[in-house]
Parts: structure tokens; sequence; C-alpha cells
């Protein structure tokens, strides 16, 4: 059933798929939305076309979906680590197997290329394998203590964790989520952006044909009401957030209300710092690398790039002409690298910061215009050219704000000491990145700059195990990485006495 459900929309091409199965899934099995008369349109984002509707979970649904999670966690939990680990490794085959259809799908929702597309759902079979690897090895300390007593502890799961996901990596966020919740004995109720509602149902069905209990995943779709509904769910242990700070701020808020645990994963405005003595043509590849994949909505790119002062001709040069080379179209055919962003709103806000940097002094060296494909199907897409900014100032807007679009910015400096002040200056702490060949420089650079991450001569790689998250306002918690473990489970300490009590009274 489900596999037929995802074989027949996956023979579709872009501006052909209308979904119109059930995007909820709870008690092992898609769940028809009750509240029909709150439908809001999704669209494709190449084309401009609806692709489903969006039908937001109520209280009574969330509910629902809550309670069969419970029931899942209960089962779930009492497995041992290797069990667990059999399930999630067949889930991470039944992904792989499916990856072709699983990454078109995405790129019908998304906008973003199909080349890309793959890659994110490579990455989510791997998080499975990694997190399954580790589900079997979950252990506590033994702790001797005097008369013979001892303690030790356990390492425990927290119960039922809700996951809200963004709109630029769909299925993977919701991979990279309930993986690592799963390997420690939890259930998930998850909500994807109500932009991208489509896969991570499919999601759902994976981990039921791998053999979890009905309810260990859900998805209840929803925007803003339908989160604030898992927020406060009294069932909910944990909160794992992927998204803007302002709302990573209300998530926190309602998490404290019930003293929940949270992970926020939020924006960034990272820099990526170029020294002269860097190998120009692999920090060209790197500067390209962290501002245009997914169109630039990722939220650890490097879009405030400071290039020291005497290659800035050589690297402005390079960039622009690699910059105007990529083939910007359908993002369903091979060839394309840069498809559609992900909303018409979206788009405008991005042309609109353009517009904004010329009128403060920025200057546009290629890009930054709507483009309009020659297909008459993608003519209403949400199409622009990726653009390079030259002549920025720390000041100005599109170096300061996070635009989540295809948009560079480039700044001259002189001195490491000087570049590391103005990287640091701002309230973002994502990721950072640095090209250079003096190795002393490279980490000690990285030592300084203020973020969860730091790419040497290299961006936006993004292996399953390592661990990636923010400082500052980009959030805390980690995703991927071993130290997962710790954010998705608690420790018990259990303290056995072998003599006689000694009572005080
Ligand atoms: N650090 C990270 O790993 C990542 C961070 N991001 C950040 O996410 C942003 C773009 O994603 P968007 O989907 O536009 O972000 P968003 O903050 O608008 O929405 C994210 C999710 O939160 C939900 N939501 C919105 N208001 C809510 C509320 N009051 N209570 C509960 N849930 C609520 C949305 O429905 C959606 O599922 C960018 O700022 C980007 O930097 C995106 C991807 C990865
Ligand atoms: C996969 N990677 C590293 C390019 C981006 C991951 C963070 C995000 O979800 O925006």
């Amino acid at each position: 059933m489900a596999q037929s459900i995802l074989d027949a929309m996956s023979g579709a091409s872009t501006g052909s798929l209308v979904v119109t199965e059930p995007l909820n899934y709870w008690g092992g099995k898609r769940v028809k939305p009750r509240q029909e008369k709150n439908a809001e349109p999704v669209f494709e984002p190449a084309t401009g076309r609806v692709l489903c509707q969006l039908v937001p979970c109520g209280a009574e649904e969330v509910d629902e979906a809550m309670q069969s999670a419970h029931t899942a966690y209960l089962t779930w939990r009492k497995m041992a680590g290797m069990e667990r680990a059999r399930v999630m490794l067949e889930a991470a085959r039944i992904i792989r197997e499916r990856r072709e259809k699983i990454a078109k799908i995405e790129v019908i929702n998304n906008g973003k290329s199909i080349t890309e597309a793959l890659v994110d759902i490579d990455v989510a079979w791997q998080s499975m394998e990694y997190y399954a690897g580790l589900a079997g090895t979950l252990s506590g300390q033994h702790i001797q203590l005097p008369g013979g007593a001892f303690s030790y502890t356990r390492r425990e799961p927290l119960g039922v964790c809700a996951g809200i996901g963004a709109f630029n990596y769909p299925f993977q966020i919701a991979v990279t989520k309930s993986a690592p919740a799963l390997a420690c004995g939890n259930a998930m109720v998850f909500k994807p952006s109500p932009m991208t509602p489509v896969t991570a149902v499919i999601l759902a069905e994976i981990y039921k044909e791998a053999g979890v209990p009905d309810g260990l995943f859900c998805v209840v779709q929803g925007g803003a009401e339908t989160g604030t509904l898992l927020c406060g769910h009294p069932t909910v242990a944990k909160v794992s957030f992927t998204g803007s700070v302002p709302t990573g701020k209300k998530i926190m808020e309602m998490s404290a209300k019930g003293v929940k645990q949270v992970t926020l994963e939020l924006g960034g405005k990272s820099p990526l710092i170029i020294f002269k003595d860097c190998e120009l043509e692999n920090a060209v590849k790197g500067a390209l690398m962290a501002n245009f994949l997914t169109q630039g909505q990722v939220c650890c790119n490097g879009t405030r790039v400071f290039v020291q002062k005497e290659i800035m001709p050589q690297f402005l040069e390079e960039v622009v002409k690699r910059t105007k080379a990529i083939p910007v179209g359908d993002p369903l055919l091979d060839g394309t690298r840069m498809g559609a962003l992900i909303s018409k709103p979206q788009l405008d806000k991005v042309l609109k910061y353009v517009s904004q940097a010329k009128a403060e002094g920025g200057r546009v060296l290629c890009g930054g215009d709507p483009f309009v494909p020659s297909d008459p199907k993608l003519k209403a897409g949400y199409f622009m050219s990726p653009c390079v900014l030259d002549n920025c100032r720390d000041d100005m807007t599109c170096v300061k704000e996070e635009i989540f679009g295809p948009v560079m910015s480039v700044m001259p400096f002189d001195t490491e000491e000087e570049v590391i002040k103005r990287a640091n200056n701002t309230t973002y702490g994502l990721a950072s990145g640095v090209f250079t060949r003096d190795i002393s420089r490279a980490h000690r650079v990285a030592e300084n700059l203020e973020a969860g991450t730091c790419f040497i001569n290299n961006y936006n790689t993004s292996p399953v195990e390592m661990p990636f998250g923010g400082y500052k306002n980009s959030g805390f918690g980690r995703e991927n990485g071993q130290v997962t473990i710790e954010y998705y489970s608690q420790l018990k300490t259990v303290v056995v006495e072998m003599g006689n009590v000694e009572s005080l009274f």
C-alpha cells in the first residue's frame, strides 16, 4: 500500500503531480484530516501550481497522535538497543532502495535540484544507519561506594518527543530528528513545515514497513497553531525545532511552561574568510558551496564572504564567472544546479534584499533578478538568478540579516585580527569557514570564531558523524554525531546499599 502510493507519485514529472492521499499519520496509518474547511493550498515551487491541500491538525487530532505515540513508546522503550537497531537498519535499507523516488517527490514539493535532493536522501539513510549503530551502545557507569555499596547509571529515553521542521530539508530533517530519538527508545510526533508536507509521511510508512510499533513515528500537519499545540501538550517530554530565530524563541518560551527540554537549530549569517594565501580555485568553489545550495535557503550558509584585499579582483572574477554559469531551471532535470525558491513571498523578500543592497551602495556583479525559464510550464515558478554583491559594508542590511536566498555578499579585509572581530560581530553563531594554506592560522581562526562549526578549506559538507548546532542566537543542543544521544536521553542513578541503614533518627 505505502509503496504503491510512492510508486504512483514518483511517476510524475514537473507540473503533473497532485497529491490527494491524507498527509497525517498515526496509529500505523495515514489519517484523513478533520477540518477540511481550514485547507490551504500548497504550491509546487517550480510551476506555481497547486500540489495539494494542507489541512492543519487541531487539538483533538494532536491528542490522538500523542496517545498513539505514547502507546508505541511503552513497547519500544522496553526493547533491547540491538533490537531497535535491527528495525532502524531495515528502515535505512528501504530509504536507500527508494532514494530516487523519495528524492523526486522532495524536488516537486521543495523546488531544489534533483542532484541535491539525492544527496539529502543519502544523508538521511546514513543518519539512520549511524544511529542504529549507536542504539546498542547506550550504557551507564558503575560507581563504587564505601562499605560495598555502589551505584550505577542508566541512560533512559525521555518519552514522546516533538519534532518541528523547516521547509529546506523536509525529509532529511524528519530523519535527523527521529533517528537519534528512536535509537534512544523514544517515540516522536513530527510536524513538517506547512510548505513541505509531502515526504514526512513517506518516512512514517517506511518506519512501519521496517517494523516499528504502530504510532512510534507520527506526522501531524499544520503551521504555527499546530506547532503550539505540540509544545503545550502534556505528553511531550522534549521539543526539537529547526527554523527561524523568532519562532525558536517562542518554542523555548512555550516549552518552559511545561519544563520540556528543547533543541533549537536556528538561522545564521555565517562568515567565510578567504586569506590571500589560499588555493584560490578551492576558495571560489567553497564560496559557491557556502551560498547556493538549495537556492541559498540553508541555515549554515556562509553568506558574509570576507576576502583579503590583495586577491579581491581575481576572486571576484572567478566567482562571478562560475555563478553566471549555474544552470537554473527545471529542478527534475539532471543538468540543473539551481531550482526554484520555496514560495512567491520568499522570492519577493529575497529580491527586495537585493534592491535594498543596491540602494545602500552595494554593486550587483551578477544575478539578483527574477528568472523565467524558457519552458512554458515553468513560467510561474519562483526562480531567480544567483547573485553576487560587491562593495558591501558590515552595516548594510544584506550583511546583517539572514536573506535565505541565493545572494552572496563580498567584503574586503586587511588583517586576521580585524576580520575575526568583524566576523564575530553578529548575534548569530551557526557556522563559519576559513580558506588558507597556513595551518597555524587556520586553527587559530577556528578557535577564535564564535560559531558551532568552522570549516577549514571547504564549506557545507555534512557527514552525519559530526555534531551540528549553533552558538549565540543560532540555538543550542546538537544534531548528528554521538553527542546527540545525550539530547534524546536522560540519566538515572540507581543507588544500592549493601549494609544496614545508618539512621540519624
Ligand atoms: N539550524 C538549522 O539546522 C536550520 C535552521 N533553519 C532556519 O529556518 C528558517 C527558515 O525556515 P522556516 O520554515 O521559514 O522557519 P519558521 O521558523 O517560519 O518555521 C519553522 C517551523 O516552525 C513552525 N512554527 C512556526 N511558528 C510556530 C509557533 N509559533 N509554534 C510552533 N511552531 C511554529 C512552522 O510551521 C515550521 O514547521 C531560517 O531562519 C533558517 O536559518 C533552517 C534549516 C536548518
Ligand atoms: C546539509 N547542509 C549541511 C547543507 C545543511 C544542513 C542544515 C540545514 O538544514 O539547513
